[in-house]
């Protein structure tokens, strides 16, 4: 069995964050396991508190996980604090991870900060460079690249100012616009677009996370990037169009909608 490791915050609401991962990762047929940087108490209605690990315990719950099972992909998420950045970075190097998967989360789809301020550095300098793919949205690819993002093209340029400082490849999600749901990959100097049909469903809570840990669950079974990322969001399409609706804001996806529908996941 595959295994795919994630590091993020947890979403007690489990629409978002370790929760969505393991539910994704668990629906891909990969070993789930995480390494937790935060617990949040949020709900689909917004982010009412944060309470982060010590740099200590993350390193420990890494340690613990890198010298027993380790992971064939990794997916980061939301890592608020820079010293848990940098605490993150050394123990991804110290174990020669493989397959990293950088979602660089900053905020919430119900408007709260999720990266403190002076940890965007720290997160552009040390975790990013480590990164096989990162996956910002449009407003953090604009913070990535101060580039203001309107149009394909505005992705495509923002793409390239991100592929001038960074070797990997950047996955630049166009879930933020307004008629569209295309996502645009640029690898090695080539950009691919991802078109998605856009689904008309307010319960996108978690679809970065989910996009990300399934790319990751994909590359853990040996799927090349491509690949990955086209059968990731065949996988998120089908989990927001199954229409669940759950809470009082914009609610959690249906990760386990094949259950329903009987689909293989491997179908994707
Ligand atoms: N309404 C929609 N219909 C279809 N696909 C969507 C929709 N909204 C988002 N997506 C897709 O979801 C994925 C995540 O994109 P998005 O831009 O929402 O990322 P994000 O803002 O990081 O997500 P999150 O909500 O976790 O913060 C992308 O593949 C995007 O195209
Ligand atoms: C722990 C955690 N990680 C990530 C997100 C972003 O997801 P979204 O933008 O859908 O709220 C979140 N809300 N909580």
């Amino acid at each position: 069995m595959k295994t795919v490791l994630t590091i993020a915050g947890s979403d007690c609401s489990g629409g978002a964050g370790i929760q969505a991962d393991i539910k994704t990762i668990t629906m891909h047929g990969a070993y789930a396991m995480s390494a937790i940087t935060a617990l949040t108490a949020q709900n689909t209605t917004g982010v009412y508190g944060i309470f982060e690990v010590t740099p200590e315990f993350l390193k420990q719950q890494l340690d613990c996980i890198f010298t027993d099972i380790f992971p064939d992909a990794v997916k980061i998420g939301m890592v608020s604090d820079a010293k848990l950045i940098h605490t993150i970075a050394e123990a991804l190097k110290q174990y020669q991870a493989k397959k990293i998967v950088l979602d660089p989360v900053m905020v919430s789809t119900s408007g709260s900060k999720l990266l403190k301020d002076d940890a965007a550095d720290a997160l552009v300098t040390e975790l990013i460079p480590l990164a096989g793919l990162i996956t910002p949205n449009i407003p953090e690819a604009e913070v990535l690249t101060g580039i203001q993002i309107h149009s394909a093209e505005d992705m495509v340029s923002a793409a390239e100012r991100l592929a001038e400082k960074y070797l990997g490849a950047v996955l630049i999600k166009g879930g933020h616009g307004k008629n569209t749901a295309n996502d645009l990959l640029y690898e090695t100097g080539k950009s691919s677009w991802f078109y998605g049909e856009r689904i008309d469903n307010p319960n996108t809570h978690g679809t970065g996370c989910t996009l990300s840990s399934a790319i990751a669950s994909n590359l853990a079974k040996g799927y090349d990037m491509e690949n990955s990322i086209r059968k990731a969001k065949g996988y998120l399409t089908e989990a927001l169009k199954a229409g669940l609706d759950l809470g009082r804001g914009d609610g959690p996806l249906m990760h386990n909608y094949v259950l329903n529908t009987k689909t293989e996941v491997s179908e994707y």
